[in-house]
């Protein structure tokens, strides 16, 4: 096991934005057919804050998170990142968020080292600063041993890491993780939440999804519950959850749990 201590610089490489707004989805509106994905949504994420989005399967997270991050073009609202839209202003948006997207799509026949070297180079960062960062961040996220490894030969919880590795590689000030943990094993879930806490501590924001309430109720400062694309409730984890788990708090507002009691009698011995 690859104690974490020290690691890459994370937060360092744009000048400090002047806003506390790390990312302000305002009216953020997609259509798929008869399907309204994500409904106008309205959305603060505060400079050093950590903000999970949480919500049942086809609430919307992924519509709306590619949204904000410039990956998929709205059909209304905007999406801004420190104050720079990523529609208008996509060159400086950019710069300043590392994105771990659902499904990652990357060259599969690079290994995972020449791919953080080909991440870097096209942030265009020197050689020297990709090379040092590559190797530190393969290490923290114990993917020394794989580095030679072509990510066609990945397990889907290896494919996150270098994911996480590939969002953290040019410094951004902003990290918008689409389901961070999905696949990871329970020590590498502890080291990221280390190197995630730090990049918080030291000023950044971190969005992420997640399925699991205790892990965001743990993590994060900051939560939204989104279901049929509309934000039911946002807010602090205190105000959001009240005296309630956010487990029982997310039930409550997306109004589940009642299924499952019925039906599949067949099941039964
Ligand atoms: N490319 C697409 N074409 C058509 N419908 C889509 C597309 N992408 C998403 N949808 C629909 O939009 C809705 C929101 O999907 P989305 O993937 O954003 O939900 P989610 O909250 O991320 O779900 P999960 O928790 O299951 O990952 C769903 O009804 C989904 O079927």
């Amino acid at each position: 096991m690859t104690e974490f201590s020290g690691g890459p610089e994370l937060i360092s490489d744009g000048e400090a934005p002047a806003t506390a707004t790390a990312l302000r989805l305002s009216g953020l509106y997609k259509v798929f057919g008869s399907t309204t994905a994500v409904d106008h949504v309205n959305l603060e994420v505060p400079s050093g804050s950590f903000f999970g989005l949480v919500g049942p399967n086809g609430a919307g997270k992924t519509t709306a998170l590619s949204m904000a991050v410039g990956l998929l073009r709205p059909d209304g609202g905007r999406a801004s990142i420190f104050d720079h839209d990523v529609w208008t202003d996509p060159t400086r948006a950019k710069s300043l968020i590392g994105v771990l997207p659902d499904g990652l799509s990357v060259p599969e026949r690079l290994t995972g080292r020449e791919l953080l070297t080909y991440t870097g180079r096209l942030h265009g960062l020197p050689t020297s600063v990709v090379t040092q960062r590559a190797q530190e961040l393969l290490s923290v996220l114990e993917l020394t041993d794989a580095e030679r490894t072509m990510i066609i030969d990945y397990s889907a919880g290896m494919r996150k890491k270098i994911g996480l590795a590939m969002a953290l590689l040019h410094g951004p000030r902003l990290l918008v993780l689409d389901e961070p943990f999905e696949a990871v094993d329970p020590v590498s879930a502890s080291t990221i939440r280390t190197i995630l806490g730090r990049f918080v501590e030291s000023g950044g924001a971190v969005v992420l999804s997640s399925h699991v309430m205790a892990l965001v109720e743990q993590l994060c400062t900051h939560v939204a519950v989104i279901t049929q694309g509309r934000v039911m409730a946002a807010g602090d984890v205190d105000s959001v959850r009240g005296q309630q788990s956010l487990e029982q708090a997310f039930m409550h507002i997306v109004g589940g749990g009642t299924g499952g009691g019925e039906g599949l009698s067949w099941l039964a011995s």
